[in-house]
C-alpha cells in the first residue's frame, strides 16, 4: 500500500450525467493520486462505466471539471484523450479479433508515433525505422504482460484471461499517465485473477497510475490503495478500502442489491 503523498493526478469534481429523466452521476467528485491502484465499485448500475465514458470521451458531461497531471483537461475526443495520457480497456473485450496480437499493440503505439498509421503504409525510411521500434515495443509490451509466446496468434484464438492481457498491453502502448480498467477479471477463473492481481501491482509498482471498476470485491479491497463506491449515481463512500468496506452504506448498497 502506498501512501496518500503522492501528487495528485487526476482530480474530478462535480460530474453529472443524465440520460433522459436517469441521472447515472450525480455531482460526483473523485481524486486519483500518482502511482495508486484507485478502485471503483458499486452495484449494477451504480453509474462506473459511465463515469470510464466520461473521463474517457465517449460521453459529454451535462457539469464537471478535470485536472489531469496538473493541468485542466477536457475529455471530448477518444483520440484526444488517448493522446492527453488516458488509456482504458471494456468490459466486453474491444480487441480487432482478426489481427495478430502483436498488431493490436502496433495499433496502440501508432497514439505516440510521428507518422501515424498512414505514415506507415507509405513506408519512407524513416518510417521504416519508426515501424520497427514500434514492432520492438509491441514484442516487449507482450512479454510484459506475458503473452509474448502468443504474439502471432490472431487475437480471437487467445483464451479469454490472454485477451484481456493483450487489451492492457493495447493500453499500455499508448504509453498512459492513467490505466482505465473496466472490469478486467470479468469472466476469468480464480487462477487467472490472481495472475491479473500480480500483473496490476507489477503496473503499479512500475509507476503507473490505475483506474479499475471491478465487480470482485475481494479483489478491489486487496488491491486497492484508495477506492470510491458509487450507488444509484451518487458517491456514498470514498477513502482506504478497509474503512469503506466497514461503512454502513456501503454494506446496504451490496446487500440491497443482492450482495453483488
Ligand atoms: N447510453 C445510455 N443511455 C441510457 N441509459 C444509460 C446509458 N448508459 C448507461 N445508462 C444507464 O445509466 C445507469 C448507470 O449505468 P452504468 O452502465 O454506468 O452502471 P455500472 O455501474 O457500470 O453498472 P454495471 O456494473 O452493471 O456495469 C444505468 O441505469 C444505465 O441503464
Amino acid at each position: 500500500m502506498i501512501a496518500q503523498t503522492q501528487p495528485i493526478l487526476l482530480s474530478v469534481n462535480g460530474v453529472n450525467k443524465s440520460f433522459g429523466g436517469l441521472q447515472a452521476l450525480h455531482d460526483v467528485s473523485l481524486e486519483i493520486a500518482s502511482g495508486h491502484i484507485y478502485g471503483l465499485i458499486g452495484p449494477n448500475g451504480a453509474g462506473k462505466t459511465t463515469f470510464f465514458n466520461v473521463i474517457t470521451g465517449l460521453y459529454e458531461p451535462d457539469a464537471g471539471t478535470f485536472i489531469l497531471d496538473g493541468k485542466p483537461y477536457e475529455p471530448t475526443a477518444v483520440h484526444e484523450v488517448a493522446r492527453t495520457g488516458i488509456a482504458r480497456t471494456f468490459q466486453n473485450i474491444r480487441l480487432f479479433g482478426g489481427m495478430t496480437a502483436l498488431e493490436n499493440v502496433m495499433v496502440g503505439r501508432h497514439v505516440r508515433t510521428r507518422q501515424g498509421l498512414l505514415g506507415a503504409v507509405l513506408r519512407t525510411p524513416a518510417e521504416r525505422r519508426e515501424e520497427k521500434e514500434i514492432v520492438e515495443h509491441a514484442r516487449a509490451l507482450l512479454d510484459y504482460v506475458e503473452i509474448g509466446q502468443y504474439a502471432g496468434y490472431t487475437a480471437r484464438n487467445l483464451s479469454y484471461g490472454h485477451q484481456r492481457r493483450l487489451e492492457i498491453a493495447r493500453a499500455l502502448a499508448t504509453e498512459p499517465k492513467l490505466l482505465a480498467l473496466d472490469e478486467p477479471a470479468a469472466g476469468m477463473n480464480a487462477t487467472e485473477k490472481i495472475g491479473l492481481r500480480q500483473l496490476l501491482e507489477k503496473i503499479r509498482n512500475d509507476g503507473k497510475t490505475i483506474l479499475l471498476i471491478e465487480h470482485d470485491v475481494k479483489l478491489v479491497m486487496g488491491l486497492c490503495d484508495r477506492m470510491t463506491v458509487l450507488d444509484y449515481g451518487k458517491v456514498i463512500a470514498a477513502g482506504l478500502p478497509q474503512k469503506v468496506q466497514k461503512n454502513p452504506k456501503v454494506i446496504e448498497a451490496y446487500l440491497g442489491a443482492g450482495g453483488s
